[in-house]
């Protein structure tokens, strides 16, 4: 065998070298014919494929998403493989990227099978003028067996570009986005919605909560990150819907900066108010994308869609889903936003466009709400973000001053019963000023301090209150005795 290959090598060899010495004197057709044919040979030798991944796709301007994928896979699996490396800041990351740097090779091995790596680039030629500006092309060469084809095409490929993307989602510097429009250089709108840095350093680490509640919507965001393919199977457009409910100061803006983080998610604030009719929330929601939390705080105050649908449940006195069919209050779709058009935005059907989309409602006020827009279903979990317990100042003195037992934790754990005191509350009491911040006993002290003067301050205006319903109690009974005196007085005149 090893004999018959040499054989062939040399053949090629001497041929080879015969065809260097003739080649000026042989006419073009014949030495096209010579060049195919010698194409041939070595590609029947060769047990080898490739496979190009190009930069930059046919149109020359946008980047190629298998490139991008393929660039962010490889720096994570195989880069730590290549002796050259290089660095750089993609548009959208924060973070900078390590790869194998040109003309590197790299292997990797997925299910058992060897496959290389190489980083080129092709030069442009500075003679040919070009109308677009030419510059360096990159692209990865990817080399296998042939006998591999088959699982290079159909599993490696897709498996580079999952991980890859996932590489990507990790690495981008995440979005606040207000819809607010961003205008272009002539100054006209460019998008719906403008965005800063996503920065907030809330994660349900530092978020104070019960830690049996906390796990469970951590392990609900979880079913839902990795639900894609359930959600299809039983047709349902992926999307989850929380509701946060609770007094002011609970946390609930700091719960949804702790999942966007959890999730690493862009977070979409939208401000309602600003919103003038359907057909504009409609184009605002076209314009988020996926992996993303569109929330809408204090939406009791957002707007009056409360009052206007109970108006119309007296006035039309339809029934309940008939409201709710997109078109029903089309009248004023188009001028107004209405209830109808805020479900359609949570569930309709442009609800489905881009998937992987949490919403997110929150209110100090459950009670005011349409139940029609916070049932089940729209918005998927309910979560009440309650007043301080024990359990959550644990995990704020933990944050706060380091420490999860004390002495004095037994007095706050009484107070804290007797007492409605929110996070933000607990959390103030347990800042000192500079120079005190690390005396956990000052700390716990001044907590104490502030937990008393609340209760105080609670069974005072209690009292106050008591005070105020006995007084409106005596004046009702006072104002029905003069009435029904007035009565009487009436009556006896009316029987002379
Ligand atoms: N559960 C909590 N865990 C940790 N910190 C909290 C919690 N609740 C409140 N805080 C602290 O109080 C501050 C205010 O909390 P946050 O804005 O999240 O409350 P909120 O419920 O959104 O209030 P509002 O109803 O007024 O919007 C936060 O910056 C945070 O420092
Ligand atoms: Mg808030």
């Amino acid at each position: 065998m090893a004999e018959s290959w040499a054989g062939l090598g040399s053949a090629i060899a001497s041929f080879l070298f015969l065809y260097a010495m003739v080649k000026d004197h042989i006419p073009f057709q014949l030495r096209q014919y010579f060049a195919n044919f010698f194409h041939k040979v070595i590609s029947f030798a060769n047990p080898y494929q490739q496979i190009t991944i190009h930069e930059y796709n046919g149109d020359y301007m946008r980047r190629d998403k298998l490139y991008a994928a393929t660039q962010a896979y490889l720096s994570v699996a195989c880069s730590y493989r290549a002796r050259k490396l290089k660095a750089e800041l993609g548009q959208e990351s924060d973070k900078p990227l390590i790869t194998f740097d040109d003309y590197e090779e790299v292997t990797d091995t997925f299910k058992g099978v060897k496959v290389w790596w190489y980083a080129s680039k092709r030069v442009p030629n500075s003679k040919t003028i070009s109308f677009y500006n030419e510059e360096e092309r990159k692209y990865y060469l990817l080399t296998f067996h042939k006998r591999h084809r088959k699982l290079v095409e159909g599993e490696y490929l897709n498996h580079i570009l999952r991980e890859g993307r996932d590489v990507m989602t990790h690495r981008r510097q995440r979005k606040l986005f207000t819809n607010s429009p961003s205008r272009n250089w002539y100054g006209y709108k460019s998008s719906a919605w403008s965005h800063v840095a996503f920065e907030h350093p809330a994660t349900f680490d530092t978020l104070a909560m019960d830690p049996k509640k906390k796990e469970e919507i951590i392990d609900d965001l979880v079913t839902f990150r990795e639900g894609k393919e359930y959600y299809k199977k039983i047709g349902k457009a992926w999307k989850r819907g929380y509701l946060l409910y609770g007094p002011p100061g609970t946390g609930k803006s700091s719960m949804i900066a702790a999942i966007a983080n959890f999730l690493e998610y862009d977070v979409y604030d939208l401000e309602l108010t600003a919103v003038k009719t359907n057909t504009e929330l409609r184009k605002i929601f076209i314009e988020t994308t996926g992996k993303s939390i569109i929330v809408v705080e204090d939406i009791d105050c957002s707007l009056d869609l409360t009052g206007k649908r109970k108006e119309k449940k007296k006035e039309e006195n339809e029934n309940e889903k008939e409201k709710m069919l997109p078109g029903k209050d089309e009248t004023d779709d188009n001028t107004k936003l209405t209830l109808s058009g805020l479900l359609n935005f949570i569930d309709g059907l442009w609800s489905a466009c881009g998937g992987e989309r949490i919403i997110i409602f929150t209110t100090n006020h459950l009670e005011k709400l349409d139940p029609a827009l916070i049932r089940r279903g729209r918005m998927d979990m309910h979560i009440e973000m309650s007043y301080c317990t024990f359990e959550a100042f644990k995990v704020l003195t933990k944050n706060y001053i380091g420490v999860v037992e004390h002495n004095m934790f037994n007095t706050i754990r009484t107070l804290l019963c007797d007492v409605n005191m929110s996070p933000a509350d607990v959390a103030e009491g347990l800042m000192l000023k500079k120079s005190r911040n690390k005396d956990v006993g000052a700390c716990l002290e001044n907590l104490i301090k502030v937990i008393e003067a609340a209760k105080e301050e609670a069974a005072k205006k209690k009292a106050e209150e008591e005070l105020a319903a006995k007084e409106n109690e005596e004046l009702i009974t006072d104002e029905e005795s003069s009435v029904e005196k007035a009565l009487d007085l009436e009556n006896s005149n009316s029987e002379k």
